[in-house]
């Protein structure tokens, strides 16, 4: 057994880097056979010694009984919506009056908008513990079992202190458009965009059917984090991406509003080449401290803005 436990350890490491390097750099390290060897290698060890099975297990990811509801999740750190900003001049209008909130010069971070639905994911000694949805921004539901299925999402991190991360899940255009395929073959309604496909996805109570419409997700801020000492969003963005959370390498960090306002020029005729849904740009103070400083109207951050793109028709077909 001690040579079987050594073994499985072996094996699920392996198997834990090349899931890293295929689902979160996209930059597999061994061709796909190889990957599906090791993992059936592992459910053939595990199988024959269960109690050497761990959560963070490469094939725990599709959890077996589908549950009967979604239990409700309390988010201490809310979840906030962002004001819109649909022009130029709103841009300027959010800038100055964040310039006005502090005495010391801003910069900002901008990052796609990713046309999702927002999640926080908790880890508790290094393990995925629970993920919920946004919610009213502070109730949402536990879709746990669900964002197992994610396979850009780790179930272990090296973070031993309790940290929230939120992000965006997502339904890439490809599964989207084979999902609308499938869909249309089995005589059933398309979905109408990527987001309500995504949202539909992760609302099945059977993990079953989440793993198979083959979602992702972008990690973009932190919740709740005792141990946080970070001094800007900047900085949590590439610790994110340290912790092996999946970040959009998109992001920029501008010192003026006329560089944040290249960008969203840029990123609005690039958007079409995309291979995910964006409905906009999101421009935050990159400062915490700042942050702090400007605080939040009744409904909103005052440090971030969300640049709304027009509506585009979306294929559906
Ligand atoms: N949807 C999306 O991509 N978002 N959403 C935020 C956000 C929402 C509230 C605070 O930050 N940030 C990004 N990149």
């Amino acid at each position: 057994i001690q040579q079987a436990q050594e073994q499985i350890q072996t094996l699920r490491e392996l198997l834990i880097q090349y899931g890293h390097e295929y689902y979160v750099l996209d930059n597999p390290s061994v061709p796909d056979s190889e990957y599906d060897q090791k993992l059936q290698e592992l459910r053939k060890l595990e199988e024959e010694f269960p109690e050497l099975i761990t959560a963070d297990s490469p094939t725990q990811r599709v959890g077996a009984e589908p549950l009967d509801a979604f239990q409700k999740v309390q988010h201490n750190v809310p979840m906030l919506s962002l004001g819109n900003a649909f022009n130029e001049q709103d841009l300027r209008d959010f800038a100055r009056r964040a310039s006005q909130g502090t005495d010391k010069p801003l910069s900002y971070v901008c990052e796609l908008k990713i046309d999702g639905l927002a999640i926080s994911l908790t880890y508790e000694n290094g393990r995925f513990v629970r993920g919920a949805t946004r919610g009213d921004g502070t109730t949402g539901e536990d879709i746990t079992s669900n964002l197992r299925t994610i396979r850009s999402i780790p179930l272990s991190i090296k973070e031993k202190e309790t940290i929230e991360v939120r992000g965006e899940a997502f339904m890439p255009h490809k599964s989207f458009l084979a999902l609308n395929k499938n869909r249309d073959e089995n005589g059933e309604e398309p979905f109408a965009n990527p987001r309500n496909a995504a949202a539909g996805s992760l609302r099945q109570l059977d993990p079953k059917i989440a793993a198979k419409r083959n979602l992702d997700i972008f990690l973009y801020g932190v919740g709740e984090w005792e141990a946080g000492n970070l001094q800007s969003h900047s900085e949590r963005l590439k610790y994110l991406k340290e912790l092996g959370f999946k970040t959009n390498p998109e992001w920029k960090k501008c010192s003026s509003i006329e560089e944040v306002i290249e960008y969203v020029e840029y990123w609005a005729t690039e958007r079409p080449n995309l291979s995910y849904e964006i409905d906009g740009i999101v421009i935050k103070v990159d400062s915490l401290e700042q942050q702090e400083e400007l605080g939040f109207t009744a409904k909103n951050p005052r440090w971030a803005i969300a640049y709304k793109f027009p509506a585009e028709e979306v294929v559906t077909k």
